[in-house]
């Protein structure tokens, strides 16, 4: 079956977009992970399916999107993919405005004539059996036995897909490539989890890298800022608007008080766009 995709990245956070909105596509999780190969495949941090909306869903979306990791693991969210997709879509229906329906709910594109696309990423959930993790606990205050001295407590939350962020002094006081994988397996974490090690640079501006579930380290990370920015104002660190430094560029983070809801700005770039065979890709 040939396929048209798109390859996309927010911040160098890549994606490859498949449009199954007029017909099915057979993407089983081995398929997902051949594809996502960087040499044998497309290559890409996360795949993003574009879906028509449920017919009975509650308020009208323009497209229904879902998102899976390379290692064929869905996620409830993406921050920087979904921006991505508000521009594909913007350009493709000619208005700025764009709803998304993805599991973490409705949410609202805006993508501005700069190139820079807004993502309404709706209310962080702070409930230990939202994020969830395995026992009740204070979520701005997750202990992980088993990690180095050197990793402070993490503040974890659900922005539809879970993280837990860790606040260092310096971005050199862990390693995010060996104390990632330990994080993101833990047995705290019945779902897995994003982690996040920031510093906090000003009250205004953070430095984040993030290891992602089911993608590993990645330039960027559009929920894991939304993460990293709600709670270091928890924690008192920061205030309520920040821009989040990632390895792949910066995102503008704002956690409105008015709604409680987090807006993410930052770029969306289409590279290029191409067609695959997707019977060439392990069934
Ligand atoms: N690996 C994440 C999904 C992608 C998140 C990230 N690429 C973003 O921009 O939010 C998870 O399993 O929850």
């Amino acid at each position: 079956m040939q396929v048209d995709f798109h390859k996309m990245h927010g911040a160098g956070n890549d994606f490859v977009v498949l449009d199954a909105r007029k017909r099915a596509l057979p993407l089983a999780p081995a398929r997902i992970a051949a594809l996502a190969d960087r040499r044998r495949g497309i290559g890409f941090d996360q795949l993003v399916l574009l879906q028509t909306d449920e017919p009975d869903a509650t308020g009208a979306a323009d497209v229904r999107v879902r998102f899976f990791n390379p290692d064929g693991s869905e996620a409830g969210a993406c921050g920087n993919a979904s921006r991505c997709v508000g521009r594909l879509l913007s350009a493709e229906l000619h208005r700025p405005a764009i709803r998304l329906r993805t599991a973490a709910g409705l949410l609202e594109a805006v993508a501005d004539t700069d190139g820079t696309v807004t993502v309404d990423m709706g209310a962080p959930r702070f409930g230990w059996d939202t994020v969830p993790l395995a026992r009740e606990g204070d979520t701005l205050r997750v202990v992980l036995d088993g990690l180095p001295p050197e990793l402070p407590p993490g503040a974890a939350l659900s922005m539809g897909n879970p993280h837990c962020s860790f606040f260092l002094p310096t971005a050199a006081a862990v390693d995010p490539v060996l104390v990632g994988p330990v994080v993101e397996r833990h047995p705290m974490f019945p779902e897995r989890v994003n982690a996040g090690f920031a510093v906090v640079e000003a009250p205004d501006r953070l430095r984040l890298r993030v290891w992602e579930r089911g993608a590993g380290l990645t330039l960027a990370c559009g929920s894991g800022a939304c993460a990293a920015a709600v709670n270091a104002h928890r924690l008192g660190l920061c205030g309520r608007a920040v821009t989040v430094e990632l390895d792949g560029g910066v995102l503008g983070i704002e956690w409105r008080a008015s709604d409680d809801h987090v807006l993410m700005s930052g770029p969306a770039v289409l590279s290029f766009s191409g067609r695959v065979e997707l019977e060439e890709f392990a069934a």
